[in-house]
């Protein structure tokens, strides 16, 4: 028998720091294939010369080596390229918006490059200023820095630092590296794979974040800017077809016609605000302004200077000539407050007032004003349980819902998916785009937890990232992301599977999972561990069964076999 020999790299970087990052990095790629002999320009440990490759971690060390080993004719060598590494980002994404940060490396072309990789990566929403020890003079009044390792870096005077890890080699480097050892096969779809579901899984979070700043910001931006309070959407863009939908268009079509102030009830992204604004447009008040209020993330004090507004010099910071509220802005139309739940129950007693009066004080004022306003209120909360709980007062909520309005939840009214789809491909930015038929079944099967908004987002997402005009199967963000919900568990399926092909699905589940390319023989390899031995022929018959009873799909591409939602059900149900 021949025992092939490992492959020796010596993985050659500037400080030990460094080096342990990319070691790990390099074992977790390659560490089955080949030997990983490590040397640090730092400790000036004595090089292992015969190695077949040489990994530089940078265009430094691969100067400062051949410096010191001036003798040695390099043959086989890399210079890796590096980018930053996701699996720190996370706390620098939670920064606010416009927040001044330094970015710390040891250039000044490395900030630069730094702050340019974050603002590629979507974190394009802080103000960050380059830092590099050969900088004589800082900024004063920045008080947080982010660097990628380089801590010892950070210039006097800054609180909080963010240490986002040592730079790592990017995915380009370790593909050269595997064609140089000569092992370049079917692993490069797997580490294809886990680049790009960590690329997803980052860009959900930082859209899903974009939207949270969005949503807290919506309030502040109606003092920036000011006027111009409008209502974009009128009945006719609320898309879909199911009895639940169209029974509260019906509703609310009829509440718009009066003057009653009406409760939105409905999860989150499931349209709350487009009624509001098409209950509006259709009622008699529609040529008067129209101001939504989002009450999540204010304090009491800035929400009642906000909707109250203030007399001059009521308080320390109040403007000269003070300030008509909003409540007076939307005199004659509707405000819609948004996130009723959310409010203190001082604001409520005062929100009844309102209610009740029709009129408003200003604060630090005596007088009273007469306001006409209709109001409509929406919640994702339960109100109800909240009045048991002490926190929401029941005559405010009476008031709020002479008129009521229940949005059904997107997981509930599943055949307006498709629709939705439709209408967010005729707008401007999709134009042209539709999809194949398997992922319609996967965004059928979906349970959607953030409704509607959710499934636009991810409509967006998957334009974004697949140049094709028919967005296929390797345009959706993850797995994980559209696994199966305990809700659509529920339904057990009615599928009957021989023993082989449970076994056979089990085994792709169990590969996929682990980022594995689910091939035949590995297929053979896992069903036989579990006692179930067959042949290359018996499972291609597997495989086309399954197939044909839609449990397993082949991806088009290169990321070979995925299990359909049915398929997962059928897993689940089996076990
Ligand atoms: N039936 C629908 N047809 C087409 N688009 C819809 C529909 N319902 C919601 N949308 C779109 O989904 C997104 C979210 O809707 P909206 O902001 O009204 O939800 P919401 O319930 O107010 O959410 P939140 O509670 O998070 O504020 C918007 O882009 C809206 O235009």
């Amino acid at each position: 028998m021949v025992i092939k020999q490992k492959k020796k790299i010596m993985l050659i970087a500037g400080s030990r720091y460094t080096q342990d990052a990319l070691y790990s990095q390099l074992i977790e790629y390659i560490g089955a294939e080949a030997e990983i002999i490590r040397y640090t320009i730092d400790e000036g440990i004595k090089p292992e010369l015969n190695s077949d490759l040489f990994v530089f971690s940078s265009s430094e060390s691969y100067k400062e080596f051949s410096q010191i080993e001036k003798e040695y004719k390099l043959t086989s060598y890399i210079i890796g390229k590096r980018m930053i590494s996701y699996e720190y980002l996370d706390r620098v994404m939670m920064l606010p918006k416009n927040q001044k940060i330094v970015f710390v490396n040891d250039t000044k072309e490395s900030a630069e490059q730094g702050i340019q990789e974050l603002v590629d990566l979507g974190i394009d929403y802080l103000d960050l200023i380059p830092y590099h020890p050969g900088i004589i003079k800082m900024p004063e009044d920045i008080k947080i820095a982010i660097t990628p390792g380089e801590i010892d870096k950070t210039p006097k005077g800054i609180d909080e630092v963010y240490d986002i890890g040592v730079r790592i080699l990017d995915f380009v480097t370790i593909v050269n590296i595997l064609k140089k050892l000569d092992i370049l096969d079917d692993r490069i779809k797997i580490f294809a794979n886990k680049y790009s579901n960590k690329i997803i899984d980052l860009s959900k979070k930082i859209m899903m974040l974009s939207e949270k700043n969005e949503k807290t910001e919506k309030f502040l931006r109606q003092n920036i800017v000011g006027k111009g309070y409008y209502a974009k959407y009128s009945f006719d863009d609320i898309k879909g077809k199911s009895e639940e939908i169209v029974e509260a268009k019906i509703r609310a079509e009829k509440l718009a016609k009066t003057d009653l102030t009406i409760l939105i009830d409905g999860e989150s992204g499931t349209g709350k605000e487009l009624f509001a604004s098409a209950i509006h447009n259709a009622s008699k008040r529609n040529k008067a302004p129209f101001i939504a209020v989002n009450f999540s993330a204010i304090s009491d004090e800035l929400l009642e200077s906000e909707l109250f507004g203030y007399e001059e010099g009521s308080f320390t910071g109040a403007k000269k000539g003070g300030k008509i509220g909003l409540f007076e802005q939307a005199d004659k139309g509707t405000i819609f407050l948004d996130e009723i739940g959310d409010i203190s129950i001082k604001m409520q007693s005062k929100l009844l007032r309102v209610l009740q009066e029709k009129e408003i004080r200003r604060v630090g004022a005596d007088r009273i004003i007469p306001v006409d306003i209709r109001i409509i209120a929406a919640t994702n909360k339960d109100l109800r349980q909240m009045i048991q709980e002490k926190q929401f007062r029941e005559d405010l909520y009476y008031r709020l819902k002479m008129g009521y309005v229940g949005l059904p939840a997107l997981r509930h009214r599943k055949e307006d998916i498709p629709i939705i789809i439709e209408s967010t491909f005729e707008s401007k930015e999709m134009k042209s785009r539709s999809i194949d038929g398997r992922v319609l079944d996967v965004l059928i099967n979906y349970d959607w937890p953030g409704n509607i908004r959710e499934l636009i987002n991810t409509l967006m997402y998957m334009s974004a990232v697949c140049d094709e005009k028919i967005l296929d199967i390797s345009s959706l963000p993850d797995d994980r992301f559209f696994g199966i919900s305990s809700e659509s568990i529920k339904d057990k399926i009615n599928i009957e599977l021989s023993i082989n092909e449970k076994s056979a699905l089990i085994a792709i589940h169990n590969l996929i999972s682990k980022g594995e390319l689910a091939s035949r023989e590995k297929i053979i390899i896992k069903m036989s561990d579990s006692g179930h031995k067959i042949s290359d022929y018996q499972i291609r018959k597997i495989i086309k069964n399954l197939e044909s009873k839609q449990l397993l799909g082949k991806a088009k591409g290169s990321y070979g076999l995925y299990i359909t939602q049915t398929g997962k059900k059928a897993i689940t149900d089996s076990l």
